[in-house]
């Protein structure tokens, strides 16, 4: 009790001052009541009278044994705690100057760079710890194989399973790189929407900072290097940012038949805008092109795009007009977001135009029942035709952009959107010509550059490993193509390898069964898809496949009709439609009809 009050006493007399003297003899008169306490004090060798100074304070508690050890030991403790983090820092210091440390986040590409890179390491393949990973980083290209996968028949079921050996996310790994150590480690940690994000860090054991520098070009150059022969498709996210979705591999031009002169428009105009960007300023002419492609479905468009994509070495960017949520601002957001060389892409425009796209932008309205199937919802998409417009060549508009828009319903089309500057070239896609559909056969059958026809990767293994039992060097004789095009007679699944006159020829005569500009060429592939090693089915059956599509197209228009005139009051069954072709049968149900 004392104590304390002692205590009290000082500071107060050092704060309040002389003129409360009062207070403190107050303090002392409690302090004289404790009789026991005090009376044993002088035995402790504390004073009786109390200081009313600092330093006699000081004294009286330093005349505290106690006190005096525990003061002893606050110091002695706060040295040893200064040391500690002393040594901790110093460490770190010594540490950091040997080691330079990265860390990438799973988000961002240079992560991706850095997992190919990894797995193509030798490391991997005798660690005792590793990640077995299907994932290809954004990439269409193999990762590491599992040894002796190849040898292996079962193994080709597999064909599209690509295994990549990469570090363990629980152990922390050593790499060599250029002749210097390297720690891998792999940490994940949950992010948003219990959304789990990883973060590889790498701490590489050198003076030199600038191998980090080294080690990101090697690894961006090998990824570009397995990225060249695949385009990269760009969609938008609810957060109108644009995200990596996917890669494909290029398609060559040439497996695009269209009339002649199309293609050689198309890339000639493309590769000229692209080397005149000089031009453009200099003229002050906004450097941006647009294309729009019209006709009808199944005609090339959409392909065309991605080959020539593939050719120019540009990123396709997928605007989805009708996406839900997706309104004037964002629309010019994604649009100024665009990389400067890239191609935009805007499918099915008219879709959008009909539904949604107008000046005024049009109210919501319920959806609407149909007499065969839910309510036909209209797009949640809150874009108007003017914000489109804005987007397209306003102030954000990014430049040295190519924009493809592709549409089935030209004459739909607003002219303002359809004007030179905003589309410059139109370039209508028709149904296929007689001139199409012989060069689609001789796509299909002709071998290719390194002698095979156009077939599954399946097929070209299994044909890799025949390669020493059958009869497959050179051209065969016609007999002996005919009986190879049999399967029930050859056992083999690989397309027989026909002569390039005898493929003339018949691509000749497929081409005359075919009438000009009735089916499309979506339609005359999948047809030729159930021929895939059958050329001379093909070309004996599409007359009776001609007739079956007619009569099917004339029965959906039946349907049609009477669904216009209102007669159609329930739902009608499935049709079936049959489709023989010589290994098996495919049956596909059309609903509505
Ligand atoms: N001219 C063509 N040459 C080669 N293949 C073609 C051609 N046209 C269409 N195809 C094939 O048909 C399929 C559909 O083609 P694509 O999607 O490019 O047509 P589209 O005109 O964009 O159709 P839609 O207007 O319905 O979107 C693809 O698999 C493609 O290989």
């Amino acid at each position: 009790m004392s104590a304390p009050l002692m205590i009290a006493q000082q500071v107060f007399s050092a704060f309040a001052g002389p003129k409360q003297n009062d207070f403190i003899q107050c303090i002392n008169a409690t302090l004289s009541d404790t009789n026991g306490t005090m009376a044993n004090m002088p035995a402790m060798g504390v004073p009786t009278s109390f200081p009313t100074d600092l330093p006699s304070l000081i004294g009286l508690v330093a005349s505290f044994s106690a006190l005096r050890e525990w003061l002893k030991i606050i110091l002695f403790g706060g040295f040893l705690e200064t040391l500690r983090r002393l040594a901790f820092h110093f460490y770190y210091k010594t540490y950091n100057s040997f080691f330079i440390t990265a860390r990438f986040e799973e988000e961002d590409t240079s992560y991706n760079w850095m997992m190919v890179w990894l797995s193509t390491r030798p490391e991997w393949k005798k660690a005792r710890d590793v990640q077995i990973s299907t994932r290809t980083f954004n990439l269409n290209r193999e990762a590491v194989m599992i040894e002796g996968e190849d040898d292996d028949p079962s193994a080709l079921m597999n064909e599209s399973r690509q295994l990549a050996l990469l570090p363990s996310t629980s152990s922390v790994n050593s790499v060599w790189y250029k002749g210097r150590w390297m720690r891998v480690s792999r940490t994940t940690r949950e992010g948003y929407y219990g959304h789990r994000e990883e973060t590889l860090e790498l701490c590489i054991l050198s003076w030199d900072t600038s191998i980090l520098n080294q080690l990101l070009i090697d690894a961006k150059k090998a990824y570009l290097a397995a990225q060249q022969n695949n385009i990269s498709i760009f969609v938008s996210d609810s957060n109108n940012s644009w995200r990596h979705i996917a890669s494909r591999p290029k398609r060559p031009l040439k497996s695009i038949v269209l009339d002649p002169g199309i293609k050689d428009r198309l890339i000639d105009d493309a590769q000229d805008f692209l080397a005149s960007k000089r031009w453009y300023s200099s003229r002050g002419i906004p450097f941006r092109r647009g294309y729009l492609l019209y006709g009808a479905p199944g005609s090339g468009k959409t392909s065309i795009i991605h080959s020539l994509a593939g050719e120019l070495g540009l990123d396709v960017y997928v605007i989805s007009l009708s996406r839900s949520g997706l309104d004037d601002t964002g629309l010019s957001e994604l649009i100024s977001e665009l990389p400067e060389k890239c191609i935009a892409l805007m499918e099915d425009i008219d879709a959008a135009f009909s539904q949604t796209l107008n000046r005024d932008a049009e109210p919501e309205v319920e959806p609407k029942p149909t007499p065969n199937g839910p309510p036909h919802r209209p797009s949640t998409s809150k874009i108007s035709l003017s914000g489109l417009l804005n987007a397209l060549d306003g102030v954000g508009a990014q430049e040295g952009r190519i924009l493809f828009a592709t549409t089935n319903k030209y004459e739909s089309l607003d002219s303002a959107l359809c004007r030179p500057g905003r589309m410059d070239i139109h370039i209508e896609f028709k149904l296929a010509s007689k001139y199409q559909a012989q060069e689609l056969y001789k796509c299909f059958y002709l071998p290719d550059s390194e002698g095979e026809g156009i077939i599954s990767p399946l097929e070209a293994r299994n044909k890799k490993a025949n390669k020493h039992g059958g009869s497959d060097s050179g051209y065969s004789s016609d007999e002996e193509t005919k009986r190879l095009s049999t399967p029930k007679s050859s056992g083999r699944h690989t397309p027989p390898r026909l002569s390039a006159e005898k493929i003339e020829e018949m691509s000749r005569e497929f081409a005359d069964t075919i009438p000009e500009r009735e089916f499309s060429m979506a339609s005359l592939q999948g047809f030729l898809m159930g021929y895939k090693i059958h050329p001379f089915e093909a070309v004996k059956d599409v007359g009776g496949w001609i007739e079956r599509e007619r009569a099917e197209m004339a029965a959906k228009a039946k349907a049609k009709e009477a669904n216009a005139q209102g007669k159609l009051s329930a739902p009608s069954s499935p049709v079936s439609v049959t489709q023989d072709i010589p290994s098996h049968k495919i049956t596909v149900e059309v609903d509505g009809l």
